[in-house]
């Protein structure tokens, strides 16, 4: 299994400031392309993923958006607008709950008010954990196991403290190349990397 997490710090977690910030400071047009570069190949899709994306511009609790390829069945196009309106579906199922909780969306789709910290913890059990960073190893020379979770960022960079806790929990920087990408296109190559190995 692949798993990618976005951690998507900018991103608002109610639906409209969501909408609102596509192509503005947030970048939420971001969540939508990653998810795309996930999930979707042509003409069908990737059975073999699972995506996370963790909102964390909030008044209350980040959200975690769990996204699983093989079970989602109405998927509605694999345009911006389309995958925009999951995700404002998921959010608008959000409200009202309390810390911690989980809720089913529609087949393949949860949204739990999880923090991108709790959500690595628990992966780290079944995944070897990924950091996505142009100072790790290069990819071509890392070996990867069969159930590897990647992890990004969007344009806001992820904390000084969350790279010693994932430390702590094994994970590894692996690096692209010394140009800085785009979270949507680092999961292209990563899929092209995996893809050439199977
Ligand atoms: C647009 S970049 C984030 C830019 C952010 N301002 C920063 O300095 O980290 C989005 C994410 O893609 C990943 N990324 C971008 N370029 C990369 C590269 N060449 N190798 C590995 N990961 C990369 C990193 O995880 C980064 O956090």
């Amino acid at each position: 299994m692949r798993a990618f997490v976005l951690r998507a710090r900018a991103a608002p977690t109610e639906s409209q400031p969501l909408l609102a910030g596509i192509g503005g400071d947030a970048h939420t047009e971001i969540l939508a392309h990653t998810l795309m570069n996930a999930i979707f190949v042509a003409q069908s899709h990737r059975e073999d993923v699972v995506v996370y994306l963790v909102l964390e511009s909030t008044r209350d609790y980040s959200r975690t958006l769990c996204f699983t390829a093989a079970e989602m069945q109405d998927i509605g196009g694999f345009h911006e607008q389309a995958l925009l309106k999951k995700i404002a579906k998921a959010l608008d199922a959000s409200q009202g709950m309390g810390k911690e909780q989980r809720k089913q969306v529609e087949a393949g789709l949860t949204v739990e008010t999880l923090s991108f910290e709790r959500l690595v913890k628990q992966l780290a059990q079944d995944y070897t954990l990924y950091m996505m960073d142009r100072k790790g190893t290069p990819m071509r020379e890392q070996h990867f196991s069969d159930n590897a979770c990647f992890l990004l960022t969007d344009h806001i960079p992820m904390p000084k403290k969350t790279f010693n806790s994932l430390k702590r929990l094994g994970a590894e920087k692996i690096s692209l190349g010394p140009t800085m990408l785009f979270a949507s296109q680092c999961v292209v190559l990563i899929h092209n990397e995996l893809d050439l190995r199977d």
